[in-house]
């Protein structure tokens, strides 16, 4: 059997809290994993991430985790936080360059966004930001921790749609992790939990 080259895949990974996790997500494909809370999935994006210790095997487009130094790998494989961090004072800074006006639109976001000081941002606010922050640095994959907690039902539908464009346009394995069912249904071709330790298929 020929080995599998592209996408994201796990194999017999072990966590903090997560064992054997096994799987693979191809270019441009959004798996969606759910579990109860402190079920093990941010355990298991960041050992993806390669951020906790953890055993088993990590590959990206066919290249190993484990013969990758970190930092490089941290940041092919961007992990977006539930709350992400900010460093510096303004929000702009934090970009290799301006924003596009039309993502800033399709995220709801102010035109002088950029010019905003961080502590200026709701969470809502920040949420997106960081988003498209994660996607301005270029990542070959993306590791989603419930990226539209902090945000209405209107703006959550016009960031799915906006992600959803960009994993596809740019071929990006996605792992997506959401509590609402419903949205894993609608940005997902398929579904994981984590329970009891493992990773079991959903749908
Ligand atoms: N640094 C740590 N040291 C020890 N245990 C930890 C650490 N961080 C998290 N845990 C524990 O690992 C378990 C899994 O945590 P994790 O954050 O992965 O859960 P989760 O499924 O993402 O939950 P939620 O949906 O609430 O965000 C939890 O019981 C948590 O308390």
């Amino acid at each position: 059997m020929q080995a599998i080259t592209a996408g994201l895949v796990l194999s017999e990974v072990d966590c903090q809290s997560v064992s054997g996790a096994t799987l693979t997500v191809a270019p441009g494909e959004v798996v969606g994993l759910s579990g109860a809370s402190g079920a093990g999935k941010t355990r298991l994006l960041r050992a993806v991430a390669d951020l906790d210790a953890h055993g088993g095997n990590i590959r990206l487009d066919g290249c190993d985790q484990q013969s990758a130094p970190a930092h490089a790998w941290r940041r092919r494989v961007t992990l977006l936080p539930a709350e992400a961090a900010w460093w510096y004072p303004r929000v702009g800074d934090h970009f290799p360059e301006a924003p596009a006006a039309t993502d800033l639109q399709a995220l709801n976001l102010p035109p002088d966004l950029p010019q905003w000081p961080v502590t200026r941002l709701s969470s809502g606010e920040r949420q997106r930001a960081a988003l498209l922050r994660a996607l301005a640095h270029g990542p070959d994959a993306l590791l989603l921790d419930e990226p539209t907690a902090n945000l209405d039902a209107a703006t959550t539908l016009r960031v799915e749609a906006w992600l959803l464009r960009r994993i596809r346009a740019d071929a990006l394995p996605t792992l997506w992790v959401a509590h609402d069912l419903a949205q894993i249904a609608r940005v997902a071709s398929r579904h994981l939990r984590v329970r009891d330790g493992r990773l079991e298929v959903v749908a």
